[in-house]
């Protein structure tokens, strides 16, 4: 709950005015099972299977390095040492592969996000025929059509089902996706939006290099399926989060900070040394501006908010930011619990991370209801990626997460 100087407890905008936000009714994950590969076993499975064991050591040395620092102890992948077998041209610079990479991810993108959807449809209990948007994430879309209408043949939706196809939003596109899936349900009557986000990196594995490192350390494939509307509900339906507000904000003059690029090759990534302090230096303005428009409170010094009040979700792009995040905002050890477990079981999945976030969040507050703990009622939603653009929300969860 956020409070004022006095300690008076604010009444959220959703309360005062009738206004009704939109809510996650129901969350579903999945990760392709073709190759888990812990953490310390990377750096000898990528320069074994590119051949390159003896001709780099000392990039090795590096990969193994910086893989023991990321706080990750395994991720999951599509790409397989028999599609490298079946395509050469993946380990080639000099060779075109974008066409076959996007060929193999046409087909696994939206079959992983089905794996996560179908999770989510479940849990939320109504038929599949009753989602009117879509609203997919991905930054492997380069073709039209693409893994929307992949996705919703696969589900069996409805022909009138309205879909949108985010591209190359990177780490903010399942903060970007819940945000437009919010907008529209609370402006369509009885909307139900599924929000897909679903990452592989098969269009960015390429021979080791020195500038990709990091990426290739931290990056890891994984989809997410949320679906989202307001009232009215139906008996059925459990609100999981309530998504109170949501803004975005991006850092001006840091665009060189973060990047993916298609080429010929495939998709290349850069990760900025800067991106944790630029993060840390901004955050607390990003939350102010999504607390600001939950609370109708233009009181921007940050006195009123006591960051440890709240409940978290922030993306995991890397075990920095989350340091810096913790120590800017002071937060105690276990608030970023969620993000530190879903970094150190599947790494950093892109877009879909933030989703295995929520599902994490709300598996951990299930458990310590069912324990009789007080849990907190607000939280804040982090999600950022080129831009660098972050997108935040303020949530409302119940504190009885089973009983509503
Ligand atoms: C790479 C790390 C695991 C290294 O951990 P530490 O920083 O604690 O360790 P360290 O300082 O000893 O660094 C180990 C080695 O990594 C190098 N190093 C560190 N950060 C680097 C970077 N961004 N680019 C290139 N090299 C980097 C250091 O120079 C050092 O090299 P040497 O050993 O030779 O001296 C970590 O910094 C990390 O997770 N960084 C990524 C954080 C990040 O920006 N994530 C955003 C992902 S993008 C995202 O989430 C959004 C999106 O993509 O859309």
């Amino acid at each position: 709950m956020t409070r004022d100087k006095a300690g008076n407890a604010y009444e959220s905008c959703s309360i005062e005015h009738g206004y009704a936000p939109a809510t996650v009714l129901a969350i579903g994950t999945a990760n392709p099972s073709s190759a888990i590969v812990p953490s310390d076993e990377f750096a000898d499975q990528v320069f074994r299977v590119t051949k390159s064991e003896h001709r780099l050591t000392d990039l090795k040395e590096k990969l193994n390095r910086i893989c023991h620092k990321t706080g990750i102890e395994k991720r999951h992948f599509q790409l397989t040492e028999e599609i490298l077998r079946a395509h050469p041209e993946f380990l080639d610079s000099t060779l075109p592969s974008l066409d076959a990479r996007m060929d193999t991810v046409e087909t696994e993108v939206p079959k992983l996000a089905t794996s996560a959807a179908v999770k989510a449809i479940t849990e939320w209990g109504r038929p599949a025929t009753d989602i009117t948007h879509l609203v997919f994430s991905t930054y492997s879309a380069c073709r039209a059509p693409s893994a929307d209408l992949h996705l919703a043949s696969l589900l069996g939706l409805r022909h009138s089902v309205c879909r949108t196809i985010l591209s190359l939003h990177g780490c903010y596109g399942g903060g970007r996706a819940l945000h437009i899936a919010k907008d529209i349900a609370e402006n369509n009557h009885g909307a139900r939006v599924l929000v897909a986000c679903s990452e592989t990196t098969l269009p960015c594995f390429s021979m080791p290099g020195g500038c990709n490192l990091v990426g290739d350390a931290l990056f890891g494939d994984g989809a997410g399926v949320m679906i989202v509307g307001a009232s009215p509900f139906t008996i059925s339906e459990r609100s999981l989060f309530e998504m109170v507000s949501a803004t975005q904000r991006t850092m001006p003059g840091t665009e060189h900070a973060l990047g993916m690029q298609v080429t010929g090759r495939g998709i290349d990534f850069h990760v900025g040394v800067q991106v944790p302090k630029l993060l840390g230096d901004n955050v607390e303005r990003c939350l102010l501006d999504a607390l600001a428009l939950a609370f109708g409170n233009d009181d921007h010094d940050g006195n009123n908010v006591t960051w440890n009040d709240l409940f978290w979700a922030v993306h995991p792009g890397g075990r920095p930011i989350l340091d810096k995040i913790e120590t800017v905002l002071k937060l105690e050890p276990d608030k970023l619990a969620a993000s530190r477990h879903v970094l150190r079981e599947y790494g950093n999945m892109s877009g879909a991370t933030i989703v295995f976030v929520l599902d994490e969040l709300r598996r951990r507050r299930e458990e310590e209801a069912d324990h009789d703990h007080q849990l907190q009622e607000w939280g804040a939603m982090l999600a950022f990626g080129p831009g660098i653009t972050v997108e935040t929300m303020v949530l409302h969860g119940p504190r009885n997460p089973k009983a509503n």
